[in-house]
């Protein structure tokens, strides 16, 4: 008679190289170990989430029926979610910062090139009409 195992994450965690590989699909617990030569996305991909959440991993790719019989036969329990484990399939955090990056000293020399300008076209005028003046005498 089989039992359901339970497992906690860090119990699948210890589970993480290709001669024990361990993941989690939907909170339940798979032995990749006999798996991963046979693969047919490659072992590599199997490593990479070997010991944690593969969910996210495994129904991006679309994976057939066929394959999803094949995760039965490689049951080994249920996970246990404790406090502090990664949230189930989380999303990605999104970043907040970047988007309102402001440049205030383009403003502040845009003012000072204004006072300038208008500086230098009232010195220009000054002298225009001093000019204006002398050349009337
Ligand atoms: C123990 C878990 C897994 C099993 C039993 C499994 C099984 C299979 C099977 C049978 C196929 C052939 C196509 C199909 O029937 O859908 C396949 C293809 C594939 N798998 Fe997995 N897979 C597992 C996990 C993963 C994970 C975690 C990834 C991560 C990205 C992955 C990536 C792929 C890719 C990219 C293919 C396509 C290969 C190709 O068409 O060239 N698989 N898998």
């Amino acid at each position: 008679m089989s039992e359901t195992k339970e497992l906690t994450y860090s119990d699948v965690a210890e589970h993480s190289s290709k001669k024990d590989l361990y993941l989690v699909v939907h909170d339940k617990v798979y032995n990749a170990t006999e798996f991963v030569d046979e693969h047919p996305g490659g072992e590599e991909v199997l490593m990479d989430v070997g010991g944690q959440d593969a969910t996210e991993a495994f129904e991006d790719v679309g994976h057939s029926d066929e394959a999803r019989e094949i995760l039965d036969k490689l049951l080994v329990g249920d996970l246990k979610r404790v406090a502090g484990d990664p949230a189930p399939k989380s999303e990605p955090p999104k970043p907040t910062a970047g988007t309102t990056t402001q440049d205030s000293t383009g403003f502040g020399i845009g003012i000072y090139a204004l006072v300038l300008l208008g500086g230098a076209l009232a010195f220009g005028a000054y002298k225009y009409l001093q000019l204006q003046s002398t050349e009337q005498k």
